[in-house]
Protein backbone atom coordinates (compact mmCIF):
# COMPACT_ATOMS: atom_id res chain seq x y z
CA UNK A 1 0.00 0.00 0.00
CA UNK A 2 1.33 3.15 -1.12
CA UNK A 3 -0.40 5.27 1.81
CA UNK A 4 -1.12 3.99 4.33
CA UNK A 5 -4.47 4.38 6.82
CA UNK A 6 -4.39 4.68 10.27
CA UNK A 7 -7.12 6.23 12.89
CA UNK A 8 -6.05 8.38 15.75
CA UNK A 9 -8.88 8.45 17.94
CA UNK A 10 -10.82 10.95 15.32
CA UNK A 11 -8.13 12.04 13.21
CA UNK A 12 -7.08 9.71 10.37
CA UNK A 13 -3.47 9.29 9.29
CA UNK A 14 -2.42 9.05 5.97
CA UNK A 15 0.76 8.23 6.11
CA UNK A 16 2.83 8.50 1.98
CA UNK A 17 5.08 5.48 1.57
CA UNK A 18 6.83 4.82 -1.77
CA UNK A 19 10.11 4.37 -1.44
CA UNK A 20 13.18 6.14 -1.81
CA UNK A 21 11.40 9.85 -1.61
CA UNK A 22 7.70 9.28 -1.67
CA UNK A 23 7.29 10.72 -5.27
CA UNK A 24 3.90 11.20 -5.90
CA UNK A 25 3.36 8.35 -8.61
CA UNK A 26 0.31 6.50 -9.58
CA UNK A 27 -0.45 4.66 -6.63
CA UNK A 28 -0.09 7.29 -4.32
CA UNK A 29 -2.02 9.44 -5.92
CA UNK A 30 -4.80 6.68 -5.66
CA UNK A 31 -4.32 5.73 -2.92
CA UNK A 32 -4.55 9.69 -1.59
CA UNK A 33 -7.66 9.65 -3.04
CA UNK A 34 -8.98 6.77 -1.57
CA UNK A 35 -7.99 6.96 1.81
CA UNK A 36 -8.98 11.30 1.99
CA UNK A 37 -12.35 9.85 0.52
CA UNK A 38 -12.70 7.07 3.25
CA UNK A 39 -11.85 9.77 6.21
CA UNK A 40 -14.33 12.51 4.52
CA UNK A 41 -16.90 9.90 4.81
CA UNK A 42 -16.75 8.66 7.87
CA UNK A 43 -18.67 10.63 9.85
CA UNK A 44 -16.36 9.25 13.45
CA UNK A 45 -13.29 11.12 12.08
CA UNK A 46 -13.18 15.24 12.33
CA UNK A 47 -9.26 15.61 10.47
CA UNK A 48 -6.58 14.16 8.30
CA UNK A 49 -2.98 14.63 8.61
CA UNK A 50 -0.56 13.33 5.65
CA UNK A 51 2.87 12.65 6.20
CA UNK A 52 5.47 10.66 4.38
CA UNK A 53 7.16 7.46 5.32
CA UNK A 54 10.99 7.44 6.03
CA UNK A 55 13.04 10.09 5.06
CA UNK A 56 10.92 12.50 3.31
CA UNK A 57 7.37 14.44 3.06
CA UNK A 58 7.15 13.55 -1.23
CA UNK A 59 9.96 14.59 -3.21
CA UNK A 60 7.75 15.55 -6.29
CA UNK A 61 5.65 14.37 -9.19
CA UNK A 62 7.39 10.59 -10.12
CA UNK A 63 9.33 11.88 -12.81
CA UNK A 64 10.01 8.26 -14.22
CA UNK A 65 6.36 8.72 -15.05
CA UNK A 66 7.01 12.04 -17.49
CA UNK A 67 7.79 9.35 -20.44
CA UNK A 68 5.84 6.77 -19.62
CA UNK A 69 2.30 8.57 -19.55
CA UNK A 70 0.71 7.31 -16.41
CA UNK A 71 0.50 10.90 -14.99
CA UNK A 72 -3.02 11.40 -16.45
CA UNK A 73 -4.61 8.69 -14.23
CA UNK A 74 -5.59 9.80 -11.18
CA UNK A 75 -3.93 13.32 -12.21
CA UNK A 76 -2.03 15.26 -9.26
CA UNK A 77 -4.11 18.51 -9.60
CA UNK A 78 -7.34 16.86 -9.07
CA UNK A 79 -6.10 14.58 -6.29
CA UNK A 80 -5.20 18.26 -4.60
CA UNK A 81 -8.40 19.79 -5.58
CA UNK A 82 -9.97 16.78 -3.23
CA UNK A 83 -8.45 17.13 -0.76
CA UNK A 84 -8.83 21.23 -0.48
CA UNK A 85 -12.65 21.17 -1.46
CA UNK A 86 -12.54 18.32 1.19
CA UNK A 87 -15.12 18.97 4.50
CA UNK A 88 -12.44 18.79 7.09
CA UNK A 89 -9.14 19.70 7.58
CA UNK A 90 -6.02 18.50 6.46
CA UNK A 91 -3.04 18.89 7.77
CA UNK A 92 0.09 18.31 5.95
CA UNK A 93 3.06 17.59 8.70
CA UNK A 94 6.81 17.72 6.88
CA UNK A 95 9.70 16.57 7.15
CA UNK A 96 12.84 15.95 4.56
CA UNK A 97 12.32 17.79 1.51
CA UNK A 98 8.57 18.54 0.59
CA UNK A 99 9.41 19.48 -3.38
CA UNK A 100 7.65 20.23 -6.66
CA UNK A 101 4.25 18.38 -6.35
CA UNK A 102 4.86 17.37 -2.73
CA UNK A 103 4.85 21.19 -1.78
CA UNK A 104 1.95 21.57 -4.08
CA UNK A 105 -0.02 18.77 -2.12
CA UNK A 106 0.95 20.43 0.83
CA UNK A 107 -0.21 23.81 -0.50
CA UNK A 108 -3.95 22.45 -1.03
CA UNK A 109 -3.79 21.24 2.33
CA UNK A 110 -5.17 23.84 5.06
CA UNK A 111 -2.27 23.97 7.43
CA UNK A 112 1.22 23.25 6.69
CA UNK A 113 3.00 21.90 9.71
CA UNK A 114 7.16 21.46 9.49
CA UNK A 115 10.66 20.14 11.11
CA UNK A 116 13.02 22.46 11.42
CA UNK A 117 15.44 20.47 9.09
CA UNK A 118 12.98 20.60 6.61
CA UNK A 119 13.35 21.97 2.67
CA UNK A 120 10.47 22.95 0.62
CA UNK A 121 11.15 24.12 -2.96
CA UNK A 122 9.44 24.02 -6.56
CA UNK A 123 12.32 22.73 -8.37
CA UNK A 124 10.53 21.92 -11.40
CA UNK A 125 12.40 24.31 -13.71
CA UNK A 126 15.38 22.25 -13.81
CA UNK A 127 13.63 19.55 -15.67
CA UNK A 128 12.03 21.84 -18.06
CA UNK A 129 8.56 22.41 -16.65
CA UNK A 130 6.89 24.57 -14.54
CA UNK A 131 4.43 23.55 -11.46
CA UNK A 132 2.08 22.36 -13.01
CA UNK A 133 -0.04 20.63 -10.06
CA UNK A 134 -1.44 24.44 -8.72
CA UNK A 135 2.14 25.68 -7.55
CA UNK A 136 1.91 28.60 -9.91
CA UNK A 137 -1.11 29.73 -8.86
CA UNK A 138 -1.39 28.88 -5.37
CA UNK A 139 2.16 30.12 -3.78
CA UNK A 140 1.10 33.68 -4.89
CA UNK A 141 -1.75 33.59 -2.88
CA UNK A 142 0.92 32.32 0.62
CA UNK A 143 3.37 34.54 -0.53
CA UNK A 144 4.32 38.08 -2.61
CA UNK A 145 3.91 37.27 -5.78
CA UNK A 146 7.65 38.62 -6.84
CA UNK A 147 8.77 36.31 -4.31
CA UNK A 148 6.57 33.20 -5.61
CA UNK A 149 8.19 33.80 -9.05
CA UNK A 150 11.38 34.20 -7.86
CA UNK A 151 11.21 31.00 -5.60
CA UNK A 152 9.99 29.02 -8.75
CA UNK A 153 11.93 30.25 -11.37
CA UNK A 154 15.06 29.80 -9.80
CA UNK A 155 13.77 26.55 -8.46
CA UNK A 156 15.65 27.32 -4.57
CA UNK A 157 15.22 25.45 -1.47
CA UNK A 158 13.80 27.17 1.44
CA UNK A 159 14.73 26.05 4.89
CA UNK A 160 12.18 25.47 6.91
CA UNK A 161 12.25 28.97 8.57
CA UNK A 162 12.62 30.73 5.60
CA UNK A 163 9.42 29.37 4.31
CA UNK A 164 7.44 30.18 7.38
CA UNK A 165 8.76 33.62 7.02
CA UNK A 166 7.69 33.71 3.12
CA UNK A 167 3.95 32.55 4.62
CA UNK A 168 4.50 29.37 2.63
CA UNK A 169 4.52 27.26 5.95
CA UNK A 170 1.94 28.02 9.08
CA UNK A 171 4.24 26.90 11.63
CA UNK A 172 7.58 24.88 12.56
CA UNK A 173 7.84 22.89 15.74
CA UNK A 174 10.70 22.89 17.99
CA UNK A 175 13.81 20.92 17.16
CA UNK A 176 13.36 16.99 18.83
CA UNK A 177 9.65 17.17 19.15
CA UNK A 178 7.22 14.60 17.45
CA UNK A 179 6.23 15.87 14.24
CA UNK A 180 2.68 13.32 13.83
CA UNK A 181 1.68 14.05 17.63
CA UNK A 182 1.95 17.99 16.89
CA UNK A 183 0.19 17.31 13.71
CA UNK A 184 -2.27 15.60 15.50
CA UNK A 185 -2.65 17.73 18.02
CA UNK A 186 -2.83 20.66 15.08
CA UNK A 187 -5.86 18.71 13.34
CA UNK A 188 -7.80 18.61 16.58
CA UNK A 189 -7.22 22.09 17.12
CA UNK A 190 -8.87 22.77 13.66
CA UNK A 191 -11.39 20.46 13.90
CA UNK A 192 -14.43 22.96 14.37
CA UNK A 193 -12.77 25.92 12.44
CA UNK A 194 -14.21 27.36 9.52
CA UNK A 195 -12.11 25.90 6.36
CA UNK A 196 -12.49 28.56 3.62
CA UNK A 197 -10.11 30.79 4.72
CA UNK A 198 -7.56 27.98 4.90
CA UNK A 199 -8.03 26.79 1.64
CA UNK A 200 -5.46 28.92 -0.45
CA UNK A 201 -6.80 28.69 -4.01
CA UNK A 202 -9.67 30.93 -2.39
CA UNK A 203 -7.17 33.37 -1.38
CA UNK A 204 -6.25 36.52 -3.45
CA UNK A 205 -2.89 36.98 -5.01
CA UNK A 206 -0.43 38.43 -2.76
CA UNK A 207 0.45 41.87 -3.77
CA UNK A 208 -2.47 41.69 -6.77
CA UNK A 209 -2.00 43.66 -10.05
CA UNK A 210 0.50 46.44 -8.41
CA UNK A 211 3.03 43.42 -8.45
CA UNK A 212 2.58 43.30 -12.47
CA UNK A 213 5.58 45.74 -13.11
CA UNK A 214 7.85 43.98 -10.52
CA UNK A 215 7.14 41.02 -12.64
CA UNK A 216 7.41 41.84 -15.92
CA UNK A 217 11.15 43.37 -14.87
CA UNK A 218 11.79 40.17 -12.92
CA UNK A 219 10.88 38.10 -16.01
CA UNK A 220 13.90 40.14 -18.38
CA UNK A 221 16.25 39.41 -15.54
CA UNK A 222 15.28 35.50 -15.49
CA UNK A 223 14.84 35.49 -19.52
CA UNK A 224 18.73 37.18 -19.85
CA UNK A 225 19.64 34.44 -16.96
CA UNK A 226 18.27 31.78 -18.85
CA UNK A 227 20.44 31.89 -22.18
CA UNK A 228 17.43 30.19 -24.00
CA UNK A 229 16.08 27.71 -21.32
CA UNK A 230 12.13 28.26 -21.66
CA UNK A 231 11.10 26.69 -17.88
CA UNK A 232 12.29 29.90 -16.27
CA UNK A 233 10.92 32.55 -18.14
CA UNK A 234 7.45 30.25 -18.24
CA UNK A 235 7.64 29.85 -14.91
CA UNK A 236 7.29 33.98 -14.37
CA UNK A 237 4.68 33.74 -17.10
CA UNK A 238 2.63 31.17 -15.19
CA UNK A 239 2.67 33.53 -12.17
CA UNK A 240 1.60 36.07 -13.66
CA UNK A 241 -1.55 34.71 -14.95
CA UNK A 242 -2.01 33.87 -11.52
CA UNK A 243 -2.14 37.85 -10.97
CA UNK A 244 -3.96 38.57 -14.33
CA UNK A 245 -6.45 35.60 -14.52
CA UNK A 246 -10.01 36.56 -13.01
CA UNK A 247 -10.22 33.55 -10.78
CA UNK A 248 -7.91 30.50 -9.66
CA UNK A 249 -9.92 28.11 -12.31
CA UNK A 250 -8.42 30.28 -15.36
CA UNK A 251 -4.88 30.75 -13.80
CA UNK A 252 -4.97 26.71 -12.97
CA UNK A 253 -6.17 26.49 -17.05
CA UNK A 254 -3.41 28.68 -18.26
CA UNK A 255 -1.05 26.88 -15.65
CA UNK A 256 -2.19 23.50 -17.55
CA UNK A 257 -1.98 25.42 -21.05
CA UNK A 258 2.08 26.24 -20.49
CA UNK A 259 2.83 22.92 -19.01
CA UNK A 260 1.26 21.28 -21.75
CA UNK A 261 3.57 23.53 -23.96
CA UNK A 262 6.37 22.89 -22.10
CA UNK A 263 6.58 19.08 -21.05
CA UNK A 264 7.22 17.60 -24.42
CA UNK A 265 10.11 20.18 -25.24
CA UNK A 266 13.00 18.80 -26.20
CA UNK A 267 14.56 20.61 -23.58
CA UNK A 268 12.03 19.03 -20.53
CA UNK A 269 13.25 15.65 -22.44
CA UNK A 270 16.89 16.52 -22.21
CA UNK A 271 16.66 17.35 -18.62
CA UNK A 272 14.89 14.73 -16.94
CA UNK A 273 16.89 12.62 -18.90
CA UNK A 274 20.30 14.70 -17.50
CA UNK A 275 18.14 13.94 -13.72
CA UNK A 276 18.12 10.35 -14.01
CA UNK A 277 21.58 10.26 -16.03
CA UNK A 278 23.47 12.05 -13.16
CA UNK A 279 21.34 9.48 -10.21
CA UNK A 280 23.14 6.68 -12.83
CA UNK A 281 26.38 7.79 -12.50
CA UNK A 282 26.47 7.37 -8.91
CA UNK A 283 26.09 3.56 -9.96
CA UNK A 284 29.26 2.45 -10.35
CA UNK A 285 28.85 -1.61 -10.21
CA UNK A 286 32.23 -2.05 -8.70
CA UNK A 287 31.63 0.28 -5.75
CA UNK A 288 28.57 -1.29 -4.63
CA UNK A 289 29.02 -3.67 -1.64
CA UNK A 290 32.28 -2.75 -1.10
CA UNK A 291 33.64 -4.89 1.98
CA UNK A 292 34.80 -2.79 4.75
CA UNK A 293 38.86 -3.02 3.96
CA UNK A 294 37.30 -1.08 0.30
CA UNK A 295 35.33 1.50 1.97
CA UNK A 296 36.10 4.98 1.46
CA UNK A 297 38.78 6.35 3.84
CA UNK A 298 38.04 9.35 5.64
CA UNK A 299 39.78 12.22 4.20
CA UNK A 300 40.96 15.20 7.13
CA UNK A 301 43.29 17.07 5.53
CA UNK A 302 44.54 17.35 2.06
CA UNK A 303 47.46 18.76 0.18
CA UNK A 304 47.33 20.06 -3.21
CA UNK A 305 50.38 20.56 -5.53
CA UNK A 306 50.34 23.78 -7.67
CA UNK A 307 48.84 26.75 -6.84
CA UNK A 308 47.74 28.09 -10.21
CA UNK A 309 44.16 28.71 -11.43
CA UNK A 310 43.05 24.92 -10.88
CA UNK A 311 45.24 24.12 -7.66
CA UNK A 312 43.54 27.23 -6.25
CA UNK A 313 40.03 26.60 -7.56
CA UNK A 314 40.29 22.97 -6.26
CA UNK A 315 42.07 24.20 -3.04
CA UNK A 316 37.97 26.52 -2.69
CA UNK A 317 36.24 23.32 -3.22
CA UNK A 318 37.87 21.76 -0.50
CA UNK A 319 37.61 24.52 2.35
CA UNK A 320 33.79 24.78 1.35
CA UNK A 321 33.22 21.38 2.24
CA UNK A 322 35.15 21.90 5.53
CA UNK A 323 38.38 20.02 4.95
CA UNK A 324 41.78 21.39 5.87
CA UNK A 325 43.99 22.49 3.00
CA UNK A 326 47.77 22.67 2.79
CA UNK A 327 48.80 24.59 -1.14
CA UNK A 328 52.49 24.05 -1.98
CA UNK A 329 54.32 25.86 -4.63
CA UNK A 330 57.70 25.85 -5.58
CA UNK A 331 57.60 29.57 -6.17
CA UNK A 332 56.52 32.43 -3.66
CA UNK A 333 55.10 34.63 -5.98
CA UNK A 334 53.15 32.02 -7.18
CA UNK A 335 51.77 30.71 -3.66
CA UNK A 336 51.45 34.69 -2.98
CA UNK A 337 48.64 34.59 -6.02
CA UNK A 338 46.89 31.35 -5.54
CA UNK A 339 46.47 32.66 -1.82
CA UNK A 340 45.21 35.73 -3.44
CA UNK A 341 42.95 34.29 -5.65
CA UNK A 342 41.15 31.79 -2.54
CA UNK A 343 40.95 35.41 -1.02
CA UNK A 344 39.48 37.07 -3.60
CA UNK A 345 36.87 34.65 -4.23
CA UNK A 346 35.70 34.71 -0.54
CA UNK A 347 36.00 38.48 -0.50
CA UNK A 348 33.66 38.71 -3.53
CA UNK A 349 31.42 36.39 -1.76
CA UNK A 350 31.59 38.44 1.58
CA UNK A 351 30.68 41.82 -0.77
CA UNK A 352 28.11 40.14 -3.01
CA UNK A 353 26.12 38.97 0.81
CA UNK A 354 26.60 35.67 -0.52
CA UNK A 355 28.86 34.59 2.53
CA UNK A 356 28.75 35.35 6.37
CA UNK A 357 32.17 37.55 6.53
CA UNK A 358 32.67 35.17 9.95
CA UNK A 359 32.33 32.04 7.32
CA UNK A 360 34.98 33.87 5.02
CA UNK A 361 37.59 33.68 7.46
CA UNK A 362 37.00 30.32 9.24
CA UNK A 363 37.06 29.22 5.37
CA UNK A 364 40.65 31.07 5.10
CA UNK A 365 41.70 30.09 8.61
CA UNK A 366 41.68 26.51 7.46
CA UNK A 367 44.35 27.17 4.89
CA UNK A 368 47.90 27.03 4.82
CA UNK A 369 50.34 28.05 2.29
CA UNK A 370 53.83 25.99 2.49
CA UNK A 371 56.90 26.20 -0.29
CA UNK A 372 58.34 22.67 -0.19
CA UNK A 373 56.19 19.03 0.29
CA UNK A 374 57.20 17.83 3.43
CA UNK A 375 54.13 20.04 4.64
CA UNK A 376 51.84 17.32 2.99
CA UNK A 377 53.72 14.46 4.45
CA UNK A 378 50.55 13.67 7.37
CA UNK A 379 47.74 14.88 5.18
CA UNK A 380 44.84 11.80 3.92
CA UNK A 381 44.39 13.13 0.17
CA UNK A 382 46.92 15.02 -2.30
CA UNK A 383 45.58 16.44 -5.26
CA UNK A 384 48.90 17.19 -7.48
CA UNK A 385 47.47 20.50 -9.63
CA UNK A 386 51.36 20.99 -11.62
CA UNK A 387 51.74 22.13 -14.95
CA UNK A 388 50.56 19.09 -17.65
CA UNK A 389 53.81 17.40 -18.37
CA UNK A 390 54.73 13.98 -17.67
CA UNK A 391 57.85 14.40 -16.51
CA UNK A 392 56.84 17.09 -14.48
CA UNK A 393 54.44 14.57 -12.86
CA UNK A 394 55.82 11.52 -12.29
CA UNK A 395 58.76 14.05 -10.81
CA UNK A 396 55.67 14.99 -7.78
CA UNK A 397 54.28 11.45 -7.55
CA UNK A 398 57.85 10.16 -6.86
CA UNK A 399 58.92 12.63 -3.91
CA UNK A 400 55.36 12.63 -3.01
CA UNK A 401 55.68 8.93 -2.55
CA UNK A 402 58.44 8.89 -0.40
CA UNK A 403 56.85 12.26 1.59
CA UNK A 404 53.72 11.38 2.46
CA UNK A 405 52.09 8.47 4.90
CA UNK A 406 52.35 5.04 3.74
CA UNK A 407 48.11 5.48 3.53
CA UNK A 408 47.98 8.63 1.79
CA UNK A 409 45.93 8.71 -1.40
CA UNK A 410 47.65 10.54 -4.50
CA UNK A 411 45.64 11.81 -6.93
CA UNK A 412 46.41 13.98 -9.71
CA UNK A 413 44.48 16.42 -11.57
CA UNK A 414 45.05 15.57 -14.93
CA UNK A 415 43.16 16.51 -18.18
CA UNK A 416 44.77 14.25 -20.05
CA UNK A 417 47.79 11.88 -19.87
CA UNK A 418 48.54 8.18 -18.43
CA UNK A 419 47.37 7.50 -14.65
CA UNK A 420 49.57 4.36 -14.54
CA UNK A 421 52.55 5.79 -15.56
CA UNK A 422 52.16 8.72 -13.27
CA UNK A 423 51.41 5.80 -10.99
CA UNK A 424 54.60 3.72 -11.75
CA UNK A 425 56.76 6.96 -10.32
CA UNK A 426 55.51 5.36 -7.18
CA UNK A 427 55.61 2.44 -4.99
CA UNK A 428 52.17 2.67 -4.04
CA UNK A 429 50.08 2.35 -7.62
CA UNK A 430 46.89 1.36 -5.86
CA UNK A 431 46.82 4.42 -4.29
CA UNK A 432 47.16 6.93 -6.97
CA UNK A 433 43.81 7.93 -8.95
CA UNK A 434 43.14 10.73 -11.28
CA UNK A 435 40.64 13.19 -9.91
CA UNK A 436 40.37 15.70 -12.76
CA UNK A 437 38.44 19.29 -12.00
CA UNK A 438 37.01 20.97 -14.58
CA UNK A 439 37.87 24.93 -15.34
CA UNK A 440 36.82 26.99 -12.98
CA UNK A 441 37.15 24.33 -10.14
CA UNK A 442 34.81 26.02 -7.50
CA UNK A 443 31.92 26.67 -9.82
CA UNK A 444 32.15 23.13 -12.58
CA UNK A 445 30.22 20.61 -11.58
CA UNK A 446 31.52 17.63 -12.79
CA UNK A 447 34.39 15.34 -11.43
CA UNK A 448 36.16 12.88 -13.45
CA UNK A 449 37.50 10.09 -11.41
CA UNK A 450 39.97 8.68 -13.35
CA UNK A 451 40.62 4.38 -12.67
CA UNK A 452 44.44 3.61 -12.81
CA UNK A 453 44.84 0.06 -13.94
CA UNK A 454 46.27 -0.64 -10.23
CA UNK A 455 43.75 2.13 -8.26
CA UNK A 456 42.40 -0.10 -5.42
CA UNK A 457 38.56 -0.37 -4.97
CA UNK A 458 39.59 1.95 -1.80
CA UNK A 459 41.38 4.58 -3.59
CA UNK A 460 38.29 4.83 -6.18
CA UNK A 461 35.75 4.97 -3.75
CA UNK A 462 37.35 7.44 -1.45
CA UNK A 463 37.79 10.03 -4.88
CA UNK A 464 34.38 8.89 -5.62
CA UNK A 465 32.71 9.66 -2.21
CA UNK A 466 34.52 12.98 -2.05
CA UNK A 467 31.95 14.43 -4.73
CA UNK A 468 29.34 14.70 -2.11
CA UNK A 469 31.17 17.02 0.45
CA UNK A 470 32.65 18.61 -2.85
CA UNK A 471 28.88 19.14 -4.17
CA UNK A 472 30.13 17.39 -7.47
CA UNK A 473 28.73 15.32 -9.65
CA UNK A 474 31.19 12.00 -9.71
CA UNK A 475 32.19 10.23 -13.00
CA UNK A 476 34.22 7.11 -12.62
CA UNK A 477 35.67 7.00 -16.05
CA UNK A 478 38.67 4.72 -18.11
CA UNK A 479 42.04 5.86 -18.36
CA UNK A 480 42.34 6.97 -21.70
CA UNK A 481 44.11 10.20 -23.27
CA UNK A 482 41.42 13.07 -22.73
CA UNK A 483 39.30 10.87 -20.76
CA UNK A 484 35.43 11.45 -21.38
CA UNK A 485 35.06 15.25 -20.81
CA UNK A 486 38.12 16.54 -23.00
CA UNK A 487 37.65 14.25 -25.59
CA UNK A 488 34.51 15.81 -26.48
CA UNK A 489 36.05 18.98 -25.96
CA UNK A 490 38.62 18.61 -28.30
CA UNK A 491 36.24 18.21 -30.92
CA UNK A 492 34.34 20.79 -30.25
CA UNK A 493 37.03 22.97 -29.87
CA UNK A 494 38.23 22.04 -33.35
CA UNK A 495 34.92 22.84 -34.90
CA UNK A 496 35.67 26.81 -33.50
CA UNK A 497 38.79 26.99 -34.63
CA UNK A 498 38.65 25.63 -38.30
CA UNK A 499 35.62 28.84 -38.10
CA UNK A 500 38.27 31.06 -37.35
CA UNK A 501 40.41 29.90 -39.48
CA UNK A 502 37.16 30.28 -42.20
CA UNK A 503 37.21 34.19 -41.32
CA UNK A 504 34.93 34.37 -38.53
CA UNK A 505 35.95 36.11 -35.57
CA UNK A 506 36.65 34.39 -31.87
CA UNK A 507 33.96 36.89 -30.45
CA UNK A 508 31.14 35.98 -33.04
CA UNK A 509 31.73 31.76 -32.74
CA UNK A 510 31.73 32.45 -29.09
CA UNK A 511 28.84 34.87 -29.42
CA UNK A 512 26.71 32.23 -31.30
CA UNK A 513 27.20 29.37 -28.34
CA UNK A 514 26.70 32.06 -25.82
CA UNK A 515 23.51 32.77 -27.60
CA UNK A 516 22.71 29.54 -27.71
CA UNK A 517 22.93 29.00 -24.38
CA UNK A 518 26.56 27.54 -23.58
CA UNK A 519 27.80 29.60 -20.42
CA UNK A 520 31.05 30.17 -22.11
CA UNK A 521 32.05 30.12 -25.76
CA UNK A 522 35.43 27.62 -26.19
CA UNK A 523 37.41 30.40 -27.20
CA UNK A 524 36.97 32.12 -24.19
CA UNK A 525 36.82 28.86 -22.35
CA UNK A 526 40.75 28.05 -23.89
CA UNK A 527 41.53 31.54 -22.94
CA UNK A 528 40.18 30.92 -18.84
CA UNK A 529 42.43 27.32 -18.53
CA UNK A 530 44.97 28.51 -20.45
CA UNK A 531 46.65 28.81 -24.32
CA UNK A 532 49.75 27.06 -23.30
CA UNK A 533 48.00 24.11 -21.40
CA UNK A 534 46.12 23.35 -24.97
CA UNK A 535 49.45 23.72 -26.50
CA UNK A 536 50.87 21.55 -23.96
CA UNK A 537 48.29 19.14 -24.56
CA UNK A 538 48.67 19.25 -28.28
CA UNK A 539 52.50 18.19 -28.38
CA UNK A 540 51.42 15.02 -25.98
CA UNK A 541 48.49 14.21 -28.65
CA UNK A 542 51.38 14.17 -31.28
CA UNK A 543 53.67 12.23 -29.74
CA UNK A 544 50.74 9.85 -28.97
CA UNK A 545 49.26 9.94 -32.36
CA UNK A 546 49.97 7.10 -34.76
CA UNK A 547 49.27 6.95 -38.07
CA UNK A 548 47.93 10.65 -37.47
CA UNK A 549 45.02 9.09 -35.60
CA UNK A 550 44.45 10.72 -32.15
CA UNK A 551 45.38 8.62 -29.44
CA UNK A 552 43.33 5.68 -28.43
C1 LIG B 1 3.42 18.23 -11.20
C2 LIG B 1 4.68 18.65 -10.51
O1 LIG B 1 4.72 20.03 -10.49
C3 LIG B 1 5.85 18.11 -11.20
C4 LIG B 1 6.93 17.69 -10.23
O2 LIG B 1 6.75 17.55 -9.06
S1 LIG B 1 8.42 17.35 -10.93
C5 LIG B 1 9.42 16.82 -9.59
C6 LIG B 1 9.88 17.93 -8.71
N1 LIG B 1 10.79 17.42 -7.71
C7 LIG B 1 12.10 17.37 -7.96
O3 LIG B 1 12.59 17.80 -8.96
C8 LIG B 1 12.92 16.75 -6.86
C9 LIG B 1 13.93 15.84 -7.46
N2 LIG B 1 14.72 15.14 -6.47
C10 LIG B 1 15.71 15.72 -5.79
O4 LIG B 1 15.99 16.90 -5.87
C11 LIG B 1 16.53 14.80 -4.92
O5 LIG B 1 16.35 13.49 -5.39
C12 LIG B 1 16.15 14.84 -3.43
C13 LIG B 1 16.56 16.21 -2.85
C14 LIG B 1 14.68 14.63 -3.22
C15 LIG B 1 16.91 13.71 -2.69
O6 LIG B 1 18.27 13.83 -2.95
P1 LIG B 1 19.28 12.64 -2.54
O7 LIG B 1 19.01 12.26 -1.14
O8 LIG B 1 20.64 13.13 -2.92
O9 LIG B 1 18.87 11.40 -3.40
P2 LIG B 1 18.90 11.20 -4.99
O10 LIG B 1 20.04 10.30 -5.31
O11 LIG B 1 18.81 12.49 -5.72
O12 LIG B 1 17.52 10.45 -5.21
C16 LIG B 1 17.25 9.21 -4.58
C17 LIG B 1 16.44 8.38 -5.50
O13 LIG B 1 15.15 8.97 -5.65
C18 LIG B 1 14.83 9.13 -7.03
N3 LIG B 1 14.03 10.36 -7.15
C19 LIG B 1 14.25 11.55 -6.54
N4 LIG B 1 13.28 12.41 -6.86
C20 LIG B 1 12.44 11.75 -7.68
C21 LIG B 1 11.25 12.10 -8.34
N5 LIG B 1 10.68 13.31 -8.20
N6 LIG B 1 10.66 11.17 -9.13
C22 LIG B 1 11.18 9.95 -9.26
N7 LIG B 1 12.31 9.55 -8.66
C23 LIG B 1 12.93 10.45 -7.87
C24 LIG B 1 16.18 9.28 -7.71
O14 LIG B 1 16.10 8.96 -9.07
C25 LIG B 1 16.99 8.26 -6.92
O15 LIG B 1 16.61 6.99 -7.39
P3 LIG B 1 17.71 5.82 -7.46
O16 LIG B 1 18.20 5.62 -6.07
O17 LIG B 1 16.96 4.68 -8.04
O18 LIG B 1 18.77 6.36 -8.36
Amino acid sequence: MAVQYSVHDDVALLAISYPPVNALGYEVRKGLLECSGKAFADQSIKALVIVGEGKTFPAGADVSEFSKGTTAEFPLTEVIAHIEAGPKPVIAAIHGTALGGGLELALGCHFRLAVPSAKVGLPEVHLGIIPGAGGTQRLPRVTPAVKAAEIISSGVHLSAQAALKAGILDRVIPAGEDLRTAALAVARSLMSSPLDSMRVSGRPVVGGREALSELAALKSVVAKKARGMKSPVACVEAVQAAVESASFEDGMNEEMRIMFELFTDPQARALQYAFFAERQAKKVPELQQLSPSDRPAQVQSVGIIGAGTMGAGIAVCFLDAGIPVVLVDMQQAALDRGVGYIQHTYDSKVKSKRMAPATAEKRMSMLRGALDYGAVSEVDLVVEAAFEGMAIKKDIFGKLDKICKADTILATNTSTLDIDVIASATFRPDKVVGMHFFSPANIMMLLEVVKGKASSKRTLATAFALAGPLKKVAVMVGNCHGFVGNRMVYTYGAEAVFLVEEGASPAQVDGVLEKFGLAMGPLKMSDLAGLDVSWRVRQVRRELACDGHPPK
